[in-house]
């Protein structure tokens, strides 16, 4: 560059904030990446250029043999976008929050989340418009312990296998006819643009969603105030006392990924309201609490403390043993695959 055309073009944009935005690298996690960086951008009036978009490989991404719950479980897709964060590689991190773990390394916080895509699972299948029509014995795919036990409970002579990798992945094995129908997250879909590839968009009361499900969560340094505040006006409240709910009754039943756990939590009216469900993997067997209460203003701790009395609730009522014949059956159906 010369120096005249320096002189002639002087710089007249305003200075940009520089955001490091951590992910993984997959389709799904740049989406919403993406719809991250467009909402910072759109809020502050500034080119979304200004958040630089860092992919960061996970353990979680690594994995493809085997599920993750006998892989070590929650945390596998964020271990190394926290250990970014921590090192200051990135400012921010950008999760779907149905992958956060329960418990954070001391020095980072979930900021918030962006307002919540639709919470429901959805059906695909060429065989079948609904799980109750699939033929008998027919085999199902889907790496959600939660899933498998919801759909066993419908329908017990159903066969679910498992089948991970992306979302595209997933549907390219059923088109293939691995299997004759899977289950996947409608807010996933269509962050992909995908959504028309759902048979059928199932009930909340047949099908829980996963705590966190449809959220997109962000994780900052907990002493970056410059990111924080940034943050600030694209956070949605509700989405929040929302999930701290929900992952209030996770933090007390079983963080671990190898019991099928569901928690949906609604904010309406002033009212939190949680449900919640533990199964047995083969859905012989679930146990169910709902809890509401008022929702006091920046009530995050009333709400975490609203999930973890259903979580307990549920607790009492578990016959002994229970998390271990869970996580048995678990270990012994996977050994035989
Ligand atoms: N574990 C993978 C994952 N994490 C979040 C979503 C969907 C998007 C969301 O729930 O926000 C998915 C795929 C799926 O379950 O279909």
């Amino acid at each position: 560059m010369s120096r005249n055309s320096t002189i002639a073009n002087p710089p007249i944009d305003q200075p940009l904030p520089r955001l490091r935005l951590g992910t993984r690298g997959s389709p799904l996690a740049l989406a919403q990446a993406h719809e991250l960086a467009d909402r910072l951008a759109r809020a502050h009036g500034f080119a979304k250029e200004a958040v630089a978009i860092t992919i960061i490989r996970t353990s979680g991404d690594m994995i493809q043999d085997r599920p993750l719950s006998l892989a070590g479980g929650k945390g596998l897709f964020t271990k190394e976008l926290d250990q970014a964060l921590i090192e200051g590689m990135v400012d921010l991190a950008v999760h779907s929050a149905k992958d956060l773990p329960t418990i954070l390394p001391e020095d980072l916080i979930i900021a918030g989340y962006l307002p919540r895509e639709d919470v429901r699972d959805v059906w695909i299948s060429p065989k079948a418009g609904h799980p109750r029509d699939l033929p008998p014995g027919s085999v199902v795919g889907t790496a959600s312990l939660r899933r498998g036990a919801l759909l066993k409970r419908l329908r017990p002579d159903l066969e679910v296998r498992l089948l991970r990798g992306n979302v595209e992945t997933r549907l390219a094995k059923l088109a293939a006819g691995e299997v004759d129908a899977t289950l996947l997250a409608l807010a996933g879909l269509r962050r992909l643009g995908l959504a028309d590839k759902a048979t059928q968009v199932l009930a909340i009361e047949d099908f829980l969603p996963a705590a966190g499900q449809g959220a997109i969560g962000i994780t900052t340094r907990r002493d970056d105030a410059a990111t924080l505040a940034l943050l600030a006006p694209i956070l949605d409240p509700a989405t929040h006392v929302a999930l701290a709910a929900e992952r209030g009754f996770l933090t007390v039943l079983d963080g671990s990924c190898k019991t099928p756990i569901g928690a949906h939590a609604t904010v309406e009216h002033d009212q939190v309201t949680l449900r919640g469900i533990v199964l047995r993997p083969d859905g012989s067997e679930w146990f169910e609490a709902c809890e509401s209460g008022p929702l006091e203003s920046g009530s995050l701790e009333a709400a975490r403390e609203l999930g973890e009395t259903a979580a307990r609730a549920i607790l009492a009522r578990l016959p002994e043993g229970f998390f271990q014949e869970s996580a048995q059956e678990n270990a012994q159906k996977n050994a035989k695959e």
